[in-house]
């Protein structure tokens, strides 16, 4: 009876449903909701009072950005709708400020950053990526900061020269090989009868990138990377680098390496870089971006189905992956053993995240197996950590804390320049794993645009390269044939000369301001549960929860703010130009109050703001003044046809649009 009556219930309800008035109801509330979504009417009320360029329903300004890299956009934006617009970047819509104090205000005034690009990856991956400091906040990223101290610490960057002066000088030999071969070439033809001699003409942003992607994955992991010798083999022969390399070690903290193993990881690196960019990357990636909203069941659908990028990506995360976790098992029996007693509370320390991340990836849960019984020097060919390199720090510095049975105590991250005592819990492995890997991915490319940026600024203004290669003769010697020097015998950098070469020095920062890598960095106004309240930036109120951009490339060549604004004159940043040249650091008055050096000095933002600014710009600056010297030593580039001006794009870094290519051409032969 009782089923009877559930039938009849259901058959009506069923009948209900199919009804013409039911079918019409549910398609317009569908509909309404596609319309909803697409047209975003909440966020849109939000922003009513702040202007913006018009957008598409879905796609907001990404077709704009298809004729226009984004820095440009932004440019012609704050040209139309003033220092404070919004923009939609397909579904998202975000606030930028353009003018330069304002964005220094915003800058430190709110301390995360917003990101937009949320990862892939499921499992220990993905607790490895999200753990790393440029995405935490609060209490976390005070940890972590606090952890990357050490490694930027004076004595630190003392130790990565040696690594550093190596690297550029095997990309000087190896470019100086080339121009020699070149100049060889055209003399058994009957040409070759110049002053200076010519090579071939070669990308130099890739040889660039090849050579700081060998300093800081070779400074991250502990061992060499050799990417110089691999980007060689690669173009060669379109190897993914197998062949063993003839070249000479790096120095440094790298020494103690392994060269296939390093080699390996440099290609993998380079798969990563590529395949987690929108343009190479999994098309799943792409939809994304479209339709944030969809990402839960992408992300599983992408695992489950992967195309080829995604597979590529996820073999080459897994290598890095494994590579990281095997090499802090190396560390931990090498200064610990498996059992001692610190090393029990370093797997105490362990236990949360391995909770976390229970649903690990297959690549990453077996690099514990894998690697188990891996002495010192890694038993199958497993090199050990270096001393002195960023993951031997971390861990050392994590053993310290560990052993001392409390929190650590470093002082607390620099936040406005506080000293204060604090004191942080060691870092998991998987946190480790993530700094280390964020180390490469922040100043890989970043460092490798500002040179190339650099090479072409030089290569632009024969009055600049004269008065760099002036200093470099100078301080390194080398009197040889067009060489000043005194007669000196041409030798590489060393610490001392690095505070001479202020030329040279200034010829970089002028190239970051121009061509700033780093084009925007941006920073998200506090959801009110995270007890935000609306910013107010240029008369505008920007509500909780709503990423801002700071795209420093507008501020850099602000009129306003900076003589001749478009030229490239090194000179600005001499010590004798004042103030200007004195420290990276924001300074703490408003600059619009002090003079016009103040005001240019401020910004000046090449590697952001406050305390959330760039915790690697002394590395950084260090290698591209080292790189510079070295090369200039005994090298001149000349632009190849069509490379003038310049033209740039931009995704996370902004750079030379299809690479830039360059003649070298030889000064002397090295002493
Ligand atoms: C020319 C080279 C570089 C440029 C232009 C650059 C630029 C930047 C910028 C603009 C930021 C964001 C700052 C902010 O939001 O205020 C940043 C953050 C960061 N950079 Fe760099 N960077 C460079 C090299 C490096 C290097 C070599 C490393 C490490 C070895 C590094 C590590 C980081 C890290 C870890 C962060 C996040 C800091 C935090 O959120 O607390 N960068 N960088």
């Amino acid at each position: 009876m009782s089923s009877t009556a559930g039938f009849l219930g259901a058959e009506a309800l069923l009948r209900l449903a199919l009804s013409p008035q039911t079918v019409a109801a549910t398609l317009a509330v569908v509909l309404a909701s596609v319309v909803i979504y697409l047209l975003d009417p909440i966020q849109r009320w939000r922003l009513r009072k702040i202007p913006g360029p018009p957008t598409k329903p879905l796609l907001g300004c990404l077709q704009q950005l298809r004729s226009l890299p984004l820095p440009l956009f932004l440019q012609s934006c704050a040209q139309t709708y003033g220092p404070v617009f919004k923009v939609a970047m397909g579904r998202k819509w975000v606030v930028v400020v353009a003018n330069a104090e304002m964005q220094r205000q915003v800058g430190l005034k709110l301390r995360a950053h917003a990101v937009l690009d949320p990862d892939f990856m499921r499992g220990r991956m993905h607790t490895i990526i999200e753990s790393n400091l440029f995405r935490a906040s609060g209490e976390t990223w005070r940890q972590l900061r606090a952890a990357w101290q050490p490694a930027f610490a004076p004595a630190s960057l003392a130790g990565y020269l040696p690594l550093m002066t190596a690297c550029a000088q095997q990309l000087a030999a190896r470019l100086e090989a080339k121009a020699a071969a070149a100049a060889a070439a055209a003399a058994t033809a009957g040409g070759g009868s110049g002053r200076s001699v010519s090579g071939g003409s070669v990308d130099m942003w890739r040889e660039l990138g090849a050579m700081t992607l060998q300093v800081v994955g070779s400074t991250a992991y502990g061992v060499d990377f050799h990417a110089i010798n691999e980007e060689d083999e690669q173009q060669r022969d379109g190897s993914n680098g197998s062949s063993s390399s003839s070249s000479s070690r790096s120095g440094g903290p790298a020494a103690v390496a392994d060269d296939g193993y390093g080699r390996q990881l440099a290609a993998a690196c380079g798969q990563v870089f590529r395949y987690s960019s929108a343009m190479h990357g999994s098309a799943y990636l792409r939809v994304a971006m479209l339709l944030p909203e969809l990402r839960p069941l992408l992300v599983p659908l992408a695992h489950t189905l992967p195309d080829t990028n995604f597979t590529l990506l996820l073999q080459a995360r897994g290598r890095l992956c494994n590579a990281v976790f095997q090499l802090i098992d190396s560390w931990k029996q090498q200064h610990i053993g498996a059992k001692g007693e610190v090393g029990d509370a370093l797997h105490r320390s362990n236990g949360k995240a391995d909770a976390a991340g229970a649903d690990r990836d297959s690549a990453a849960g077996s690099a514990r197996q894998s690697s188990s019984g891996a002495g010192v020097g890694g038993g199958g060919g497993l090199p050990g950590v270096a001393p002195g390199s960023f993951l031997d720090l971390m861990l050392g510095q994590r053993r310290q804390q560990a052993g001392s049975g409390r929190g650590g105590g470093g002082k607390k991250a620099d936040a406005g320049g506080h000293q204060e005592h604090q004191e942080h819990a060691p870092l998991t492995d998987e946190q480790v794993a993530g700094q280390v890997q964020l180390f490469i991915l922040a100043g890989y490319e970043t460092t490798a645009n500002a040179l190339a940026f650099a090479v072409y600024c030089i290569a632009t203004h024969p009055e600049a390269e004269a008065a760099l290669l002036r200093e470099v003769d100078e301080v390194l010697g080398g009197g040889g044939p067009g060489g000043g020097g005194g007669g000196q015998p041409l030798r590489l950098p060393a610490e001392s000369d690095l505070p001479r070469l202020a030329y040279t020095e200034a010829v970089v920062n002028e190239a970051l301001r121009l061509f700033p890598p780093a084009h925007l960095t941006s920073r998200l106004v506090p959801t009110t549960a995270a007890g935000g309240e609306p910013l107010t930036v240029g008369g505008y109120t920007i509500p909780p929860g709503t990423p801002v951009f700071l795209p420093m490339y507008i501020a850099h060549r602000d009129p306003a703010v900076w003589p001749r604004a478009e030229e490239f004159v090194p000179e600005r940043f001499l010590p004798s130009a004042g103030p200007l040249y004195q420290s990276l650091q924001p300074h703490a008055g408003p600059a619009a109050a002090a003079g016009p050096q103040q005001q240019q000095h401020s910004a000046h933002a090449p590697f952001g703001y406050g305390s959330r600014m760039c915790i690697g710009y002394k590395f950084a600056l260090q290698e591209a003044k080292v790189a510079l010297a070295t090369l200039y030593r005994t090298l001149t580039f000349r632009l190849e046809p069509g490379q003038q001006p310049i033209k740039i794009e931009a995704s996370a870094t902004m750079s030379p649009r299809g690479g830039l290519r360059v003649t070298p051409v030889l000064r002397r032969q090295h002493a």
